[in-house]
């Protein structure tokens, strides 16, 4: 299937030279809910400005649902819904009142059966006649994403959708964005809760110093780069890890009471077998026993560290040479 969008070779350097972005390629799939995550500074906010029109690339091209960012502005504008970081609206409109008044800036008819079923979808329809600043700060942000699907758009990118609202209603965003995807919209989100990508995203993509350094979808990903850990929990604590076992895998926790075997689990051979034999063996008990796999964090935090490290690499080395 055609992707939604298609970026190509995009860069951005801004005009006090500073380069945002290098040489970006990135495919996003038609009613896929995609989770960009990079560290700050990591040129996130730069490229969804971009394919928005927001911000002029330096070089490549962006193709949103067929029309090329630059040529057809305006029809690829038509196509998309953004919300931005910062909550930015007319304290004194009405809900109704702001929500219609999007629509109408992207030169669409009024179509109140639609603004209606948006605002019932994202339980504002109670709240319609209310002022915008006589609102909660999670409703805010509601009224910021009834703003941006007042047209009708197919994508919709959501910069930090969740920055500063608590638990609770993080996870009825998530609900709410889950109901969006079912509806047909293509979802583009920017987040530094790795959880929430972990909990919503089909795919991943990890940005870092204006490259993207991964795109995977995440069971692949987390399956892929993650470690699984089996624990043992010791009857008897031990003070250190007995001879038999020295070659393996394993830690001891500081009280002893914890053996934890750590394995790669896209290999064929995990060596559990192995290592529950020599237990047996050394005639080491153990009372219960736990697996837990590594979280998209512990991936993302690797990644984007061992970039790092690379990277400092190469300088030095180019500062050798
Ligand atoms: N208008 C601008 N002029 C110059 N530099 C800019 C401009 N906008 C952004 N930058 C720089 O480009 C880099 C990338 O910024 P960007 O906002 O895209 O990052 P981000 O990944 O969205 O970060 P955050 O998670 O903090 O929002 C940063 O170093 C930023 O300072």
């Amino acid at each position: 299937m055609e992707p939604i969008i298609s970026v190509k070779g995009l860069g951005k350097t801004y005009a006090g030279g500073f380069t945002a972005l290098k040489n970006v390629d990135l495919d996003i799939q038609r009613g896929e809910i995609f989770a960009l995550l990079g560290p700050n500074g990591a040129g996130k906010t730069t490229l969804i400005s971009i394919v928005c029109g927001i911000v002029n690339p330096t070089s490549g091209s962006v193709i949103a649902n067929g029309y090329d960012i630059q040529r057809d502005y305006r029809l690829v504008r038509s196509e998309i819904g953004l919300v931005p970081q910062e909550l930015a609206t007319d304290a004194f409109e009405s809900v109704w009142a702001t929500v219609n008044f999007s629509r109408g800036l992207f030169g669409k008819a009024p179509n109140p059966a639609y603004i209606e079923k948006l605002l019932r979808q994202l339980s504002l329809w109670e709240k319609r006649d209310s002022k915008i600043m006589a609102l909660s700060g999670g409703m805010k942000r509601r009224v910021m994403i009834a703003k941006a699907l007042s047209h009708e758009p197919k994508i919709l990118f959501l910069d930090e959708p969740t920055a500063g609202v608590d638990v609770e209603l993080r996870q009825d965003m998530w609900e709410m964005v889950r109901e969006l995807r079912e509806s047909g919209v293509t979802i583009i989100l920017t987040t530094h809760y790795i959880e929430e990508a972990e909990e919503m995203a089909d795919r991943v993509g990890v940005i870092n110093h204006g490259e993207v350094i991964l795109v995977e979808d995440k069971r692949t990903l987390m399956q892929k780069m993650g470690e699984k850990e089996l624990s043992l929990h010791l009857p008897e604590p031990l003070d250190k890890v007995p001879e038999i076992l020295a070659d393996l895998p394993l830690t001891l926790s500081a009280d002893g009471s914890q053996l934890v075997y750590r394995f790669d689990i896209k290999s064929s051979d995990t060596g559990i077998t192995e290592f529950l034999r020599r237990l047996n063996e050394a005639n080491i008990d153990f009372r219960d026993l736990h697996t837990r796999e590594s979280s998209l964090e512990e991936i993302f935090v690797g990644l984007v560290r061992g970039k790092h490290a690379e990277s400092e690499q190469q300088l030095t080395k180019e500062a050798q040479e």
